[in-house]
């Protein structure tokens, strides 16, 4: 297993947001979390990223396992989990190229930066994430002038750049096209062949389409997990989710 979180638990102001939540996420998987508003999602992966501590539990990281409890915010994203938030924030005045390059960059000390010349290697780096999230052919566009599901296939490739173990992706299909959506899982499946990539939608078509495990939080503990089929079977899902 990549990651294991177990009997973590989390109380805001006396509410307990997240309440004795296990589970674990191997190293190639591509896993959906979904539920209702309010059952934990974001606070779960502002605890796996270090952003929020937990009052109680565990959670180990990769081999041998690291206590990622133990680590800050920044040591946690240079271990290799990355974070895509909803909103986009790539550099809009900046190409699509140099996005990419600025991302690759982001590993590196202040003294390569400075001596940074574009090599042969980033340049063929930068085209392979280009074409790994179609956007070959908007690589020299300004990034403000690419669509709003182009802004994110685009923050998913800088993502990328930085190689993660671990993806966590926050409802990526919001505000797209029908179009966006199926290329978004495209660009998701196909990442998490050789990481994981933990996805977080509501959009049940869009989770469909992942084809992935998918695990049902509800008042922060899991609630169902498995396949798509199994999950939406599950009279509990139906009856705090998917039949409200
Ligand atoms: N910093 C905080 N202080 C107080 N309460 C919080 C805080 N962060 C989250 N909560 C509460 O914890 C619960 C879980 O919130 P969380 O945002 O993780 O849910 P979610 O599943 O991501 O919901 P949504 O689908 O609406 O994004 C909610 O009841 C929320 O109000």
């Amino acid at each position: 297993m990549l990651l294991e979180v177990s009997g973590v638990s989390v109380t805001f102001d006396g509410f307990r947001a997240i309440n004795n939540l296990s589970f674990q996420i191997a190293s190639a998987e591509l896993r959906a979390v979904i539920g209702p508003n309010g059952a934990g999602k974001t606070t779960m992966m502002d605890i796996i990223t270090g952003k929020t501590r937990p009052d109680t539990g565990k959670i180990t990281y990769g081999r041998p396992g690291k206590n990622l409890l133990k680590m800050s915010e920044s040591a946690i994203a240079r271990i290799g989990i990355g974070r895509k938030f909803q909103r986009p924030t790539v550099f809009e005045n900046q190409s699509v190229f140099d996005n990419l390059v600025m991302a690759l960059k982001k590993n590196r000390s202040p003294l390569d930066v400075a001596f940074y010349r574009r090599s042969q290697e980033d340049i063929k780096k930068v085209e392979d994430l280009a074409a790994e999230i179609g956007l070959t052919e908007q690589l020299h566009r300004m990034s403000g002038e690419l669509s709003h599901g182009q802004k994110q296939w685009l923050e998913i490739g800088m993502l990328l750049a930085q190689d993660p173990k671990l993806l966590l992706v926050d409802e990526p299909a919001a505000g797209m096209t029908p179009e966006e959506r199926e290329k978004t899982t495209d660009i998701l499946r196909k990442a998490a062949k050789t990481r994981a990539v933990v996805v977080v939608e509501h959009d049940m078509e869009f989770v469909r389409r992942l084809n992935c495990r998918v695990t049902v939080l509800h008042e922060g503990s899991v609630l169902a997990e498995g396949s798509i089929d199994h999950v939406t079977k599950d009279q509990s899902v139906i009856d705090v989710y998917l039949g409200r």
